[in-house]
């Protein structure tokens, strides 16, 4: 035991899923490193992936521990489900196919959703029962459902997928239309499904410049730019970075799953939001049991949905639309995953 161990706490068991691909190979270090769980938070990382790739794993272990952090307490390969899921407190569904150019989200559907099946019961049978549970794999929203679904001893409000990048895009849009830095705008919100049905929104949000904060349409003065090419854009970003890179957004994905967790660990800023997908309660007439992204605000662990933001006929038929693509999406999964 090294002096400094004192004053750290208890180890956490974190479990990732598709450890030996693109995006756990950025998220490993940050999350080892403390950035996310807090410097006195050690960690005891289940890498989960399919046994085609425990050579692979291998390799991404041998580089945890030449990385020498002192809060990585232990660093576990396997393509076992219950050596995976067992007494985690923490679970990163990253793990399933991505898509190439010219595919859809949910063209993913059939393929990942059944990954989500099985994984869901050994979470539901192996995890402690409080495990927070952050699915990114494609499609998001619906391999959530999926996941819940069949984890039903796990509390709802433990489940959420990742639309953080999205709502990073929608930041990161605004700033450099403004010339700010990304920290500057807040309370953008990323409605439903992360897809291009998605409705970033910025209705709500805010930019601090020279000390003033002002709303967004105040300082942008381009209400067309901010009702089109910027919603398109944040909508079709991933398919962007698809087209140049050959390969799905994953620097970016692995920084936001770190915000999306560091947010629910440690709270949210007073009178800050951020975007989460999470099982709906039918707040803002959305399907109650559908997992959608909300503006979220976080204390003690908790999440809630921001209420009383203001509807026009505009926004309305775009959550709408958003909506019906995810209640499309969740009968197809289900019919995928139990087709009695
Ligand atoms: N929600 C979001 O914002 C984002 C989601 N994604 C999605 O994240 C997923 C992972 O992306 P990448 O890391 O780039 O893909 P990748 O192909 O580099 O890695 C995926 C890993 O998952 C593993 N895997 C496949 N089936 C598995 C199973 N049943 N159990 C455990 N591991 C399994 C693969 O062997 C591979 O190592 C994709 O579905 C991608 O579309 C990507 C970017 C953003
Ligand atoms: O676009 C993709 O397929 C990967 C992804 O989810 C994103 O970059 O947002």
């Amino acid at each position: 035991m090294s002096s400094s161990d004192k004053k750290l706490k208890d180890p956490i068991r974190i479990v990732i899923t598709g450890a030996a691909g693109q995006i756990a190979y950025s998220l490993i270090h940050q999350i080892c490193s403390g950035d996310v769980f807090g410097q006195d938070q050690p960690v005891i990382l289940h890498l989960l992936d399919i046994t085609p790739m425990m050579t692979v794993l291998q390799g991404v272990v041998m580089e945890i521990e030449d990385t020498s952090l002192p809060l990585v307490k232990g660093a576990i390969p396997t393509d076992d489900l219950e050596t995976a899921f067992k007494n985690v407190d923490v679970a990163l569904f990253v793990g399933a196919m991505p898509r190439k150019e010219g595919m859809e989200r949910k063209d993913l559907l059939s393929a990942n959703v059944k990954i989500f099946k099985s994984q869901g019961t050994a979470l539901d049978t192996y995890a402690n029962k409080n495990v927070k549970v952050l699915v990114v794999g494609n499609p998001a929203n619906t391999n959530c459902y999926i996941l819940a679904h069949y984890a039903p001893s796990i509390p709802r409000e433990n489940f959420t997928c990742l639309t953080r990048l999205d709502h990073n895009r929608a930041k990161g849009q605004i700033a450099s239309r403004l010339k700010v830095t990304p920290d500057a705008v807040k309370n953008v919100i990323i409605w439903g499904n992360h897809s291009s049905t998605q409705f970033p929104d910025v209705r709500s949000a805010t930019v601090t410049i020279h000390g003033k904060e002002t709303p967004v349409y105040e300082a942008v003065k381009d209400d067309n730019w901010l009702k089109n090419d910027f919603v398109s854009t944040v909508q079709k970003r991933g398919a962007a970075v698809i087209a140049a890179r050959k390969l799905s957004s994953a620097m970016s994905a692995a920084k936001a799953i770190c915000d999306h967790m560091r947010d629910w660990w440690h709270g949210t800023n007073e009178n800050e939001w951020v975007s989460m997908g999470i099982i709906s309660d039918g707040s803002y007439d959305i399907e109650k049991g559908l997992v959608f992204s909300y503006p979220i605000e976080i204390k003690n662990g908790k999440l809630s949905i921001v209420q009383d933001l203001k509807m026009d006929d505009w926004s309305r038929e775009l959550i709408d639309k958003t909506q019906k693509e995810l209640v499309e999406e969740k009968n197809d999964a289900l019919k995928a995953t139990d087709p009695e």
